[in-house]
């Protein structure tokens, strides 16, 4: 809570953020705000200009015009990694993993490069640092794969691991930089229903247990409603709903644009 204003500021925020491709207007004066510990979600359409949106938001896109800010300070023209050590954490539609590590050395080397970035070099260089952990990143790492339920899998490589799991593990990677914001980008892609539920229910208590916020990027627009705070709608570059779950469900441009024309399909440009 700031004492000058009363008002904690949000973890990240767009404020009339417009990016033009060419003559094509992908995203037209948009602005989001994700607020500390809660869930926002993004949906909208195919080509609706939530990837791109995720791109201004995670320093990969300079927008033509408008702003990124993190607690209060402006990032507009800060790099993906001056954002990363503001506390910004993301996750990747495909997951990017090292193949010659276990699932909990991803946990222990994200660990180290927020605490202790000095030993990565040499642990890589002399192969033995992944047996010396010091008891704070063992308790870190062991509660952080208990908390996405990793722990039967620890000592696995990461080579063969089912899409699922490896989702599970990029979260738990992008927790060990103690993010204060994570960007998670399609994360139900490729998962079944079940699996789909499970990474629900170990969002939302990650959420409750680490304080995070969370925005969510998806096309699965059941899993947004039904675990979001505030949801964002977008459609052709333009939001054009913003609210709880309910309001967002019940409003008639957001079913005629998109919750009505069945979600998930592909569509025809206007
Ligand atoms: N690098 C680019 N160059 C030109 N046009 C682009 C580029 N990236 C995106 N676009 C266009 O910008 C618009 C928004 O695309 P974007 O990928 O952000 O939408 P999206 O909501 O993420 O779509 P999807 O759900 O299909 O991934 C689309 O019309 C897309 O074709």
């Amino acid at each position: 809570m700031s004492a000058v204003t009363g008002t904690t500021p949000p973890r990240i925020e767009a404020r009339g953020v417009t990016v033009r491709f060419g003559g094509l207007v992908a995203l037209s004066e948009v602005s989001l705000a994700v607020p500390p510990a809660s869930v926002v979600g993004l949906v909208g359409p195919n080509g609706a200009g939530k990837s791109t949106l995720f791109a201004v938001l995670s320093g990969l896109l300079a927008p033509g015009s408008g702003a990124v800010l993190m607690d209060g300070h402006d990032v507009t023209g800060a790099s993906a990694q001056a954002r990363a050590r503001r506390g910004l954490a993301r996750t990747f539609q495909h997951p990017e993993l090292f193949p010659g590590l276990t699932v909990r050395e991803h946990v222990v080397l994200a660990y180290r490069l927020r605490h202790t970035r000095h030993r990565i070099w040499t642990d890589l260089v002399t192969g033995g640092g992944f047996r010396r952990a010091p008891v704070d990143e063992d308790r870190r790492a062991g509660a952080l794969l208990a908390a996405l339920g990793l722990t039967g899998h620890a000592h696995r490589p990461v080579s063969g691991l089912p899409l699922g799991t490896s989702r599970l593990l990029e979260i738990a990677r992008a927790l060990a930089l103690d993010p204060g914001v994570l960007l998670l980008d399609e994360p139900s892609s490729g998962l079944d229903a079940r699996e789909t539920d499970e990474l629900a229910a170990t969002l939302s208590r990650v959420v409750a247990d680490h304080g995070v916020s969370l925005l969510l990027v998806e096309h699965d627009v059941e899993l947004v409603l039904g675990m979001s705070d505030v949801v964002h709608v977008l459609d052709f570059g333009v939001k054009i709903s913003a609210g709880s779950p309910a309001e967002v469900r019940a409003d008639p441009a957001v079913r005629a644009a998109y919750l009505g024309a069945g979600h998930g399909e592909e569509r025809t440009s206007r």
